[in-house]
């Protein structure tokens, strides 16, 4: 069972790291014309900043082959080949370093244009002469963040979605995150949202061929039914989709977990042992906890955000009183309760145990686990698991004074957000961004529409909203208009990426 902590910790991100490949041209769609590349040429620190063994710097643009030959006083290496070359200033001539070189040419090249990266050793005042100099050159300046993803996408090299997949691949801190994410970068997304929109072009030409031909009898009423019965599988498929729990998002954002139970409860205790720190004040005072504290955890390879609340009782202190109220706002937002009883005062039967959990008010037809607390003094009146019966929550002993019950915990966590999460790998690409499903909930309403009019219905309506549809998939990818969208999406990128 993994547990690695709090996984949020601050931590250098860097566009790719040194052992990864280059990132694919996958998901390309747009006519990605053979490209040197017009306009600026741009270069960054691709690696994260800060001291480091090797830096790499990037440059993409028309300039970038040029720039290349004039920090090295050489041409330009083999295409794709890593040449070691003396790096200097092209004014002074003084050496800054030696490195490794690498001439992308385009449009073989993550940006599609022209593209050099110079590996030199990471140390601040090399990467700031390296950076200096290549500021200095004509028409070349510093990238913006994400520009170099963005110029990606112009030429054709990956669609939105993959941009997104490549930003939260950057962002991922768990393995079934990252799992989710490189299968996102690597185009299944976009491919799904494709085929569909490919499906829906064919329906709507077929329903346009009808309209416009049905009075010659040229065309077969079945051509009719056929469009139907696309846009009927369509659409199922499409609420499939929709429907899919939200597993992409959880996976992506984290599953927002909150401790919930009465006062000394041991609720503090379980995020301390959980995050194996000392994060929340834990003492035997009723009522100790009143803010909300949140750790972020690595459960299994799920990302989980464990908040700690207040003990829910009436309370009389109005401090108290308010800790409670932000307890219960909390619990209302969460997509797993971790319920915290003290095992030594519910008797273990279905029916009491179901007493003490409703007390709590958990938000209805959220997945809740009941943690029984306290397992070492209970002596031998141990609780069975199984004691909330088959209808309740799933149960399990602990004790978080001696740690026993603790794996059985993480297993049972694990199950949980597996369930809630989805398996990144199985089935059809998750669903991933608030984005997508604002624009696959207005596809699925067009195509309601289009279904409502029935037999009888006016076909230019009918055929308007299968124009709508398709334009709300082609936003997703990129496809059409998404202009709007493009700075809100790239902005969240790192320079250098
Ligand atoms: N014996 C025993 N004591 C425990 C266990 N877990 C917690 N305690 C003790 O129970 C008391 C309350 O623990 P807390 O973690 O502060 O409980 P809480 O639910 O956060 O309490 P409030 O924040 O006041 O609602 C402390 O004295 C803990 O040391 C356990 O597994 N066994
Ligand atoms: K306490
Ligand atoms: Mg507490």
């Amino acid at each position: 069972m993994a547990l690695s902590g709090a996984v949020r910790a601050a931590r250098g991100r860097c566009a790719r790291a040194l052992s990864s490949a280059v990132p694919p041209g996958a998901g390309a769609t747009r006519g990605a014309g053979a490209t040197r590349g017009t306009g600026d040429t741009i270069f960054a620190l691709s690696s994260a900043p800060g001291r480091c063994g090797v830096a790499v710097i990037r440059a993409s643009g028309p300039g970038s082959g040029a720039a290349l030959r004039s920090l090295t006083g050489s041409p330009e290496p083999p295409a794709r080949v890593m040449a070691l070359r003396r790096i200097r200033d092209p004014q002074s001539a003084e050496s800054l370093d030696r490195g490794l070189v690498v001439w992308f040419p385009g449009p073989h090249s993550f940006t599609g244009e022209d593209c050099a990266e110079l590996h030199v050793h990471g140390g601040p005042a090399v990467v700031s002469g390296v950076l200096r100099a290549l500021g200095r050159l004509p028409g070349l300046r510093p990238a913006e963040p994400g520009e170099f993803t963005r110029r990606a996408f112009a030429h054709g090299k990956l669609d939105l979605t993959a941009a997104e997949g490549l930003r939260d691949l950057i962002g991922a801190e768990t393995e079934a995150q990252r799992r989710q994410a490189l299968r996102q970068m690597d185009g299944e997304l976009g491919r799904l949202y494709q085929r569909w929109s490919h499906a829906l072009t064919q329906a709507l030409a077929h329903l346009e061929a009808y309209i416009d031909f049905s009075e010659d009898d040229n065309v077969e009423e079945e051509v009719l039914n056929q469009v139907r019965v696309t846009v009927r599988a369509l659409l199922h498929e499409l609420r499939g989709h929709l429907r899919d729990g939200r597993r992409g998002e959880l996976l992506r954002g984290g599953v927002r977990a909150v401790i919930a139970g009465p006062p000394n409860a041991g609720k503090s205790s379980l995020l301390n042992l959980l995050c194996r720190r000392p994060a929340a004040i834990v003492s035997p005072t009723a009522g100790t906890t009143r803010d909300v504290l949140e750790v972020a955890l690595d459960i299994g390879g799920y990302p989980l955000v464990l908040s700690d609340t207040a003990g829910l009782r009436q309370a009389t202190d109005p401090v108290e009183r308010e800790g409670v109220a932000r307890a219960r706002a909390r619990l209302c937002q969460a997509d797993l309760v971790l319920a915290v009883l003290d095992a030594t005062s519910v008797p273990p039967t279905p029916v009491a145990l179901g007493a003490a959990l409703a007390a709590l008010e958990p938000p209805p037809g959220t997945p809740c686990v009941l943690v029984l607390n306290k397992a070492d003094l209970l002596g031998g009146h141990r609780a069975s698991p199984s004691a909330t019966g088959a209808q309740g929550p799933p149960a399990t002993l602990l004790s978080c004074k001696t740690g026993e019950g603790l794996e059985a915990l993480l297993e049972l966590l694990t199950q949980q957000l597996a369930q809630l999460c989805g398996d990144p790998l199985l089935g059809s690409p998750s669903l991933t961004q608030s984005r997508h499903s604002r624009h696959l909930g207005a596809c699925a309403a067009a195509l309601e529409r289009f279904g409502d009019l029935g037999d009888s219905g006016d076909l230019a309506v009918a055929a308007e909203q299968l124009r709508v549809a398709r334009r709300e998939l082609g936003r997703i990818t990129g496809h059409v208009g998404a202009e709007d969208v493009l700075d809100i999406i790239f902005r969240d990128f790192c320079v250098g990426k």
